[in-house]
């Protein structure tokens, strides 16, 4: 199996290509970008990293699939089984705060045209969109390329693990019993799926005090980490690892738990009552993508908030 980031020079990209390159030996990785030497240095280090991991004093492995550095052009592109999108324009100064997912938007959209005309020499792989602002790229990519929408994931797994730490911290319960997944906008119109709370396996309810002071810590904390690190920095450490989940989700044909589902953004048909727009929602990943959307039956403030994130997501200029 070959798992392509494009982008993968990058901060996320290369990030997420060493998560799974040590965590899964035997997948063949492929950072492709328009910076070739930097991802061929990117490379060669992850390669050296899962080497060590896997020596005989270290490790067990057997069987290393390659680590290697292509082009971004379909030829790059041309043995992958799942792409994952990380490809951006370089941070805008003043998308260091808030709401600052949208300054990407312009000269995002533009590559994600780019991307999906490269994607589209292709036969239809799965692919996963980190790129910002999140929803609207996920969108752009799948309308250019014109393949079925089960194809496309719209990473916003960070989320789930913000909001776990955050209700863990507020309760005093450990943040490993909390299951809330969290869907909407990966932005301001976040929806964390209170309602499905649960703390230990137990339904849990949150005050709207603690719903409240949950949502802004969501919204506030990648920034606070962006401004702690230095404004060219993101959110690598839980991208990485997020991304690697979702990754890992599709080569397995779906999750170890599939009692706990997570979210993804996929563009909507109907669902939820949304249609043409991709926001995040419950889904079931499966080897070619999204195997179903999962229709929970919401209370109406949690289906307000999809139907607000969705009217946010599609008010964006063509
Ligand atoms: N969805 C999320 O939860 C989430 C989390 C973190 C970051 N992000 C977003 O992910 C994106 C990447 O973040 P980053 O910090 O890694 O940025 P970065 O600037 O470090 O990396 C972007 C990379 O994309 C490459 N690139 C540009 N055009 C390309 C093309 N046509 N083909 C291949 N590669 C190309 C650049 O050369 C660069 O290496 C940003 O838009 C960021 O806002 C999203
Ligand atoms: O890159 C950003 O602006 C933040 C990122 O989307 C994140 O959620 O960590």
């Amino acid at each position: 199996m070959e798992v392509a980031f494009i982008g993968g020079a990058g901060t996320v990209g290369a990030t997420a290509a060493y998560t799974l390159a040590v965590e899964r030996p035997s997948v063949d990785v492929t950072l492709v970008d328009v910076e070739e030497d930097a991802a061929e240095g990117h490379g060669i280090g992850i390669r050296h990293a899962r080497t060590l991991g896997s020596l005989p004093q270290f490790g067990d492995a057997n069987d290393l699939g390659s680590v290697s550095a292509k082009p971004s052009s379909a030829a790059g592109l041309a043995t992958a089984d799942v792409a994952v999108v990380t490809a951006s324009v370089p941070r805008p100064g003043s998308s260091a705060k808030r709401g600052g997912r949208l300054e990407f938007l312009d000269r995002n959209l533009e590559l994600a045209e780019s991307i999906a005309g490269t994607l589209r020499e292709r036969e239809p792989l799965p692919v996963i969109v980190v790129s910002n602002p999140m929803d609207r790229i996920t969108q752009r990519i799948w309308r250019e390329t014109g393949w079925d929408r089960d194809r496309f994931l719209g990473y916003s797994l960070s989320e789930t693990g913000r909001t776990a730490d955050r209700i863990a911290s507020i309760r005093d319960v450990p943040a490993e019993d909390v299951y809330c997944p969290v869907g909407g906008e990966h932005g301001e119109n976040v929806v964390p799926f209170f309602s499905r709370l649960t703390v230990d396996g137990e339904p849990t309810t949150l005050t709207e005090a603690e719903k409240r002071d949950v949502r802004d810590y969501v919204r506030d904390v990648p920034y606070d980490v962006i401004e702690l690190r230095g404004a060219e920095e993101t959110s690598r450490w839980v991208t990485g690892q997020g991304v690697v989940r979702l990754v890992c989700a599709v080569l397995d044909d779906g999750l170890d738990d599939p009692d706990h589902p997570i979210a993804a953004s996929v563009p909507l048909d109907g669902e939820y009552g949304i249609e043409d727009a991709c926001v995040s929602v419950p889904v079931e990943v499966g080897r070619t993508g999204v195997r179903r959307v999962i229709e929970w039956d919401l209370p109406e403030e949690e289906l307000e908030g999809l139907r607000a994130a969705a009217e946010s997501v599609a008010a964006d200029p063509e």
